[in-house]
């Protein structure tokens, strides 16, 4: 039977919640994954230091594994002072930056993406060689926020030289080009954003599972991202956006944006590696390329994965939590077979 191994992956975008869907997510992650960089859009953000350490302290006991690395982020705010983010730069990976209600729970996020409202915080994150994260997207025709986006990262580029900037879960063609213009400028990608466009999520009858922001977009996109990815881009990294929201916050009128891919992210990887005989590079995609953009050494943790059906579950529950996988009830060519 064929096997696939993948060492010390690592999920560079990833929302963990709190309380009991913390709970009941964390693990999903934590058992293959050997880090993964948590998103501070909790209600309310995560802006002080108490609150990030603890919770990280509640993301270490919901994941109940010491052999997982959760790297955690900051809410970017304008006003941030040089003496607290150089008091807690070394318990942070980076900052992530939201236009004010651009997605789930990024209502404290900035009003204006302008330049010289963003400056103070973005120079002393320079200087303190903090990355910024970010949600790129306008409050333009929805298909567009991100392609209107673009002028933006262009110009944060440019005056901030020596900011490491990532463009958080890319969805077009143009942010992938966009890569090769800019040294300081990096880039997250999704599983879904790889497998899906807009005609899944709504070419036939509507599919809330698949509703996410940024939106899935046109068949060339797909395609840039794919090719990226396949190729091990090395200014790409694998970013699941793994996004849960309760069943009946999906699977409703005025459905929450995201797409939980945790529990499947690793074997639908090698599925798709594998369908494209580019498994040579599945590694840099998953792991190395992110542990060399944001300089750091992963723990060790060896999955190894067979090409033998898995047949997603139809939900998870944990209490009175639960959320539906990407590819419920649907299989899967590929399993994990050992994590060491
Ligand atoms: N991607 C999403 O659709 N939702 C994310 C927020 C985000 O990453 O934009 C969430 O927190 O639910
Ligand atoms: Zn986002
Ligand atoms: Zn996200």
């Amino acid at each position: 039977m064929q096997i696939f191994e993948i060492n010390s992956a690592l999920d560079m975008h990833l929302h963990l919640r709190d309380e009991d869907m913390l709970k009941l997510v964390a693990p999903k992650t934590s058992n293959t994954f050997a880090g993964a960089l948590i998103m501070p859009n909790l209600v309310p953000p995560v802006t002080t230091k108490e609150s990030l350490l603890s919770y990280k302290d509640r993301i270490k006991e919901a994941c109940g594994d010491d052999n997982f690395e959760p790297f955690m982020t900051l809410f970017f705010k304008n006003d941030y002072t040089y003496e607290f983010l150089n008091d807690i730069k070394d318990e942070i990976i980076g900052i992530k930056l939201y236009p004010a209600g651009i997605t789930t729970n990024s209502e404290n996020g900035v009003s204006s993406m302008d330049i010289e409202t963003l400056r103070p915080t973005l120079e002393i994150m320079s200087e303190l060689n903090i990355p910024l994260c970010v949600h790129g997207e306008t409050n333009g025709f929805v298909m567009d926020r991100e392609k209107e986006f673009m002028p933006i990262y262009e110009s944060l580029a440019l005056a901030f030289p020596n900011l490491k900037i990532i463009m958080e879960h890319i969805t077009t063609k143009d942010a992938v080009e966009l890569l090769d213009k800019y040294n300081n400028l990096y880039a997250t990608v999704t599983l879904h954003h790889l497998l899906i466009t807009l005609d899944d999520l709504a070419g036939g009858a509507l599919k809330p599972h698949l509703f996410c922001k940024p939106i899935a977009k046109r068949y060339e996109d797909r395609s840039a991202l794919l090719n990226a990815a396949l190729n091990a881009h090395p200014k790409l990294m694998f970013g699941s956006d793994s996004a849960p929201h309760p069943k009946h916050k999906k699977e409703c009128c005025g459905c929450a944006a995201g797409v939980f891919t945790s529990p499947i992210a690793l074997q639908v990887l090698v599925e798709l590696f594998d369908r494209y005989k580019k498994l040579e590079n599945l590694n840099a995609f998953v792991s190395l390329n992110a542990q060399r953009i944001y300089n750091f050494k992963a723990i060790e943790k060896k999955v190894t994965l067979v090409k033998k059906e898995f047949l997603v579950p139809e939900i998870y529950e944990y209490k009175n939590e639960n959320v539906v996988p990407m590819y419920a009830k649907e299989s899967i060519a590929w399993s994990i077979e050992s994590i060491k």
